[in-house]
């Protein structure tokens, strides 16, 4: 299928496309944006159905190219054509240049067809009864595996791409990985169960045989001569046959789930440590939440499709297998009627399932946005109280959740009307089977004995087979999620240095920026051309304009970021070249905003340090001014401060955070911001403890206050790099920038 999908504009990190698809088709766009944004590297999709235009923010890392292949293969998904999609987008790597297909293969399936159907009509005109019924036979066949085929196709053309790098095997196979001896037994203990719930079908056949014909000619065998013997028999075996479906369902069932489990515990464990580890870059802002969503969601799928579908998909083969040959051996005759529901069930429910893909998705999208409002309006309780819009955000929580009950009540209408043609359909068999095998056996063609314990046994596939859409539906979204998954553990880990160790012990500190150039992903230029020398064993502290880089220089020295040109030194060795394990521990950062976990004050100041001392840590809280606050708290150090530190204001969080690098007692320390939200007096106290704190190490303070940094050894003002440079007294006496914010923020009109 053309997929009718233009570029309209790209530019780094933006595209805009014409996608004719999603003109006049708001739900087509709905899905496709949410498609898009499912994407990892793709940040942003909008489709709108209006004008058909598309736009797609995203990863500058991910290439242009790359992008062009997600947004057609995703238009190409929602058009419902599973060789074009691939079952869902591409991914945001280099894409594998496509296997070559088999072209010649669709030139020679017409020929096979066309004489097929030759033989077959002749078959059924000239040939004899029995090769009449096995050409039905054949034909339902062949319809079962036409339709499995396809169904197979739309989903299997995925996998490719998300087998793993370098392997060969199949993606389902890669999720199984080290658990394949419990999906074995499990798959052993489901094939055990089929057969007995097979056994116990064919008993209560014969069970009726008995009451109807006076004996079942199989249990004269078994030396069960009377009809009253053999009532006996079948009911001790009937017993022995429930006890089994019943042991074996449970061991399958209990064995499927602890490999779901396994699974799901074993890929989340495996990821997490790969995310911890992944550049800063992609653990930041809304990434956070896409990041999650592959560890929680993603990672449950993968657990719940052996927990679940596999174990259906099991127990539909052995049945076919079992029964198919069955019913040709012992009634040709009524074969073909059995099994006709076949491909016509399993038509239905791949349609169904392709229809109702768009419409899960639909309302999986809305459903998602509505928890992230609820989310979202709970946080901002104290705003939404200080406007007064409680009743603004109700109407809004209201509106998304009506539009999520439309979408399910759509849902669950094609759903319900797909299950009741199902079940016409095989009782429609049923009473097919019932009638020819009726009249095969009143006109002697077929015995009573064979024919009545089978006229139950089709069923039971049957209703199996009407999962199919399900199963099938699960398989895409489990090789949906595993792609995701594997596209996150493809994401790149952080680079260590290329260079030695660095001993924390003997770092002296001197810092050094070397004509230092560096711009966020799709951003202009942060820092451009900068230098600046922090020496040793000083104070340096940078001020200035908001924006001018101050945080992004502490950022390269940590080396959250690398620079693009020019070089960050610590103790003149390029950062890049340390370890960045090392350098980290060299160096203590506290932010604006310091993340406290959910725990005790005295697990947040060990954070880091986790063998030092309670002594230690009241010594570090003493020196950040926090301890004569915490000694207040009923509980003390023992205090829980709830997620990010909730139960604590600004100035406390800080002072606690600061407690942390000070027990760390790293050689170089960066404050960024780290005491504005502490009154004066207080950080007036805090000065005085750091600077015996500060006296043998390199101390870096970020600030806007300019009291904080006033008794700094250096002092750098920032303005499109460095605008001035000196002590206080000497910047005063330049009357240029500092000096007017100075005065400014001492209450003396600006000049
Ligand atoms: N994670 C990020 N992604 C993209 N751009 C960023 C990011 N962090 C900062 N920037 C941009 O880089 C520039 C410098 O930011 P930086 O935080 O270093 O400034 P700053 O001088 O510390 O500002 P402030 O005084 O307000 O804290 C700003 O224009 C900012 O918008």
């Amino acid at each position: 299928m053309e997929v009718d999908a233009r570029p309209r504009s790209v530019t780094p990190g933006r595209q805009r496309w014409h996608v004719e698809r999603v003109l006049g088709r708001p739900r087509a766009a709905e899905v496709l944006a949410a498609a898009l944004r499912r994407i990892p590297g793709i940040t942003e999709a909008q489709a709108n159905p209006v004008t058909g235009g598309v736009l797609v923010r995203h990863d500058v890392r991910v290439h242009a190219t790359d992008v062009g292949h997600i947004v057609r293969r995703a238009v190409a998904l929602i058009a419902g054509d599973p060789t074009e999609a691939g079952g869902r987008p591409a991914p945001a790597r280099p894409a594998a240049a496509p296997a070559p297909r088999a072209d010649h293969g669709l030139a020679v399936r017409p020929v096979l067809a066309v004489g097929g159907g030759v033989a077959a009509g002749i078959a059924l005109i000239k040939g004899s009864a029995l090769t009449r019924q096995l050409v039905a036979v054949g034909g339902v066949a062949a319809a079962s595996a036409a339709v499995l085929r396809k169904a197979w196709h739309g989903t299997v053309d995925a996998p490719q791409d998300a087998v793993g790098p370098g392997t060969e095997r199949h993606a389902l196979l890669e999720i199984v990985g080290p658990h394949r001896r419990r999906l074995y037994r499990a798959g052993a203990l489901s094939v055990a169960c089929q057969v007995s719930e097979l056994a116990l079908g064919t008993l209560l056949g014969w069970t009726g045989l008995v009451l109807i014909k006076g004996q079942a000619a199989p249990l004269v065998g078994l030396g069960l001569t009377t009809a009253s013997a053999q009532l006996f028999g079948l009911a001790g075996m009937v017993a022995a046959a429930c006890a089994a479906v019943a042991g074996l369902s449970y061991a399958s069932n209990l064995q499927w789930r602890r490999l779901g489990q396994d699974i799901e515990h074993d890929w989340r464990g495996r990821t997490y440590r790969h995310v911890q580890h992944l550049e800063l870059g992609h653990l930041e802002g809304e990434r956070t939440s896409r990041v999650a969503g592959a560890l929680t969601d993603d990672v449950g799928q993968l657990g719940a499709f052996f927990a679940g579908p596999a174990n259906e998909v099991l127990q539909l083969g052995t049945s076919l297998a079992l029964l198919v040959p069955a019913f040709l051996l012992l009634a040709p005759q009524i074969a073909w009627i059995a099994f006709l529901p076949i491909p016509i069930v399993a038509w239905l429910s791949l349609r169904h399932q392709d229809k109702a893909a768009a419409d899960y998705a639909d309302t999986g999208e809305r459903r998602a946005r509505l928890g992230s409002q609820v989310i979202n309006s709970l946080e901002a309780g104290a705003t939404v109280k200080s406007f007064c819009t409680e009743d603004y955000e109700a109407e809004r929580i209201d509106e998304l959740s009506e539009a999520a009950q439309e979408s399910s009540r759509r849902t669950d209408r094609s759903t319900l009307r797909h299950a009741e043609t199902v079940r016409a359909c095989t009782t429609a068999s049923m009473a097919g089977t019932l009638l020819i095998g009726g009249r095969s056996v009143l006109n002697g063609t077929l015995r009573f004995e064979v024919f009545s314990p089978l006229i139950g046994l089709p069923q039971m596939l049957l209703m199996r087979m009407s999962r199919l859409g399900g199963i099938v539906d699960q398989y895409q979204r489990t090789l949906a999620s595993y792609d995701r998954v594997q596209r996150l553990r493809a994401l790149p880990v952080e680079a260590d240095g290329t260079g030695g160790t660095v001993d924390v012990g003997q770092v002296r500190g001197e810092i050094a920026l070397h004509q230092v150039s560096f711009a966020y992903p799709g951003r202009p230029p942060a820092l451009e051309n900068l230098s600046m020398t922090i020496p040793a064993g000083q104070v340096t502290a940078l001020v200035g304009a908001t924006g001018s880089g101050k945080t992004t220089i502490a950022r390269l020295l940590m080396r959250f970021q690398d620079t693009d040109f020019g070089s960050v030194l610590l103790d003149g060795r390029d950062v890049r070249e340390l370890s960045r394990h090392d350098l980290r521990h060299a160096i203590g950062f506290v932010a604006q905003d310091p993340f406290l976990f959910d725990g005790t004050i005295a697990d947040n100041i060990r954070y880091g340090s986790f063998g030092s001392s309670d002594e230690a840590v009241v010594q570090a809280a003493m020196s950040a001014e926090a301890h004569s606050f915490v000694a207040a708290l009923p509980d003390g150090y023992d205090t829980v401060i709830g997620e990010r530190g909730a139960a604590l204001s600004g100035g406390q969080r800080q002072r606690i955070a600061l407690a942390r690098a000070i027990l760390k007692d790293p050689p170089v320390v960066i404050l960024d911001e780290a005491t504005s939200a502490v009154d004066n007096e207080t950080e007036a106290a805090i000065q005085r403890t750091m600077r015996l704190f500060a006296a043998d190490r390199t101390m870096l303070i970020i600030a806007h206050r300019l009291s904080t940094v006033r008794q700094a050894d250096r002092i750098y003002v920032m303005d499109k790099g460095v605008a001035e440079q000196g002590t206080h007294d000497e910047l005063l006496a330049q009357h240029g920038l500092y000096a007017a914010l100075w005065r400014l923020q001492a209450g003396e009109p600006a000049a």
